[in-house]
């Protein structure tokens, strides 16, 4: 297994060309939140825009659009309900997160399904929450894309089969490799398996163990493999260091980090990240 380090984001967030526009920066569609559960996918859209994806649009029930354009008005909104708005949002997005508080009703389902028939194998395609729940509970075969699971370990043990206490790297690997996907593990010690190697992050903090910190970082890989679409393997480990470099960060003077808090300060934390160079690491920044 080897570790991330800070390393990976000197190599991901480099400075913008000057030539460039929002289009240069990709597109993020997300999907979820649910009447209960709308600020899970209100917290994954603040990450995604904040990582600096071009443009953002959150698919979402219409409960959801208010507050959504009220804590984010870079965002537009959908209706999730409607297929064909959702079908060509989909065709569009350079990157799709799917499942922050999506729920796991017969409406959730029937989305989900609708989401999974319009990816295509260009796209990133990042699966979290209620979509990992309900892709093992209705046994949904895995859609098109460069497909990125954001589980935690009872996410995990009802998409692999590996009960909790059982989850070795070995046997990790092995169901990554049937699926043939990214898979980021979350707990402490959150470990990635891709197609070549096992990663695993070697920071974080138990101030990150709130609700909502999951739909975040999935948002943050949603707005990194959007931004940074050339090197999109290397944004995924990238956001999920970050992720937790900024929580420690945060954690140094609050006793629990609100997951909105990352994001709001993701823009000075990349833009510190262009001045880092090879002699020097964060710890330089402070
Ligand atoms: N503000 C919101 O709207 C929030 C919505 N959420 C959404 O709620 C839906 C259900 O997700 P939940 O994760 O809450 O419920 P789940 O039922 O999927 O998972 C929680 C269960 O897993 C167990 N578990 C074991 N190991 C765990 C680990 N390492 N991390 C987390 N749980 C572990 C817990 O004890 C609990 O029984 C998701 O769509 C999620 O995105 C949550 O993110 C919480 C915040
Ligand atoms: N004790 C801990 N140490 C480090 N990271 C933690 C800890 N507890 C939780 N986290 C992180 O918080 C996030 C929790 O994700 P998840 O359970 O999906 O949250 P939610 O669905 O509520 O948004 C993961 O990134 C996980 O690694
Ligand atoms: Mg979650």
């Amino acid at each position: 297994m080897e570790k991330l380090t800070d390393q990976i984001l000197k190599e991901v967030i480099t400075p913008r060309p000057e030539n460039s526009f929002k289009g240069t920066f990709g597109k993020v569609t997300l999907v979820g939140g649910n009447r209960n559960f709308g600020g899970a996918i209100i917290m994954a859209s603040m990450a995604a825009v904040c990582a600096g994806a071009g443009l953002v649009t959150t698919a979402t029930d219409e409960s959801n659009s208010s507050a959504l354009h009220s804590q984010l008005p870079e965002a537009m909104f959908a209706d999730f309900t409607n297929s064909e708005q959702v079908a060509s949002l989909i065709h569009a997005a350079t990157s799709v997160v799917v499942g922050p508080g999506l729920g796991d009703d017969e409406i959730s389902l029937q989305i989900l399904k609708n989401v999974f028939a319009n990816t295509s194998d260009q796209q990133n395609v990042i699966i979290d929450g209620s979509a990992i729940t309900l892709m093992a509970r209705e046994g949904i075969d895995q859609p098109l894309g460069n497909i990125i699971y954001t589980p935690h370990e009872m996410e995990w043990q009802r998409l692999s089969g590996i009960k909790i206490g059982e989850q070795t790297a070995e046997k990790n690997k092995a169901v990554q490799e049937k699926l043939g996907a990214t898979v980021v593990l979350k707990k402490h010690h959150t470990e990635i398996y891709t197609n070549d190697q096992i990663y695993q992050l070697p920071i974080g903090t138990p101030a990150q163990a709130v609700g909502g910190m999951g739909d975040t970082l999935a948002g943050m890989v949603g707005g990194f493999t959007a931004e940074f679409n050339d090197k999109a393997d290397k944004a995924v480990l990238a956001a999920v260091y970050a992720h937790s470099a900024i929580a420690e960060k945060i954690a140094e003077s609050q006793y629990i980090v609100l997951p909105h808090q990352i994001s709001r300060a993701l823009p000075t934390f990349m833009k510190k990240m262009e001045k880092l160079d090879d002699d020097h690491h964060i710890g330089f920044l402070n």
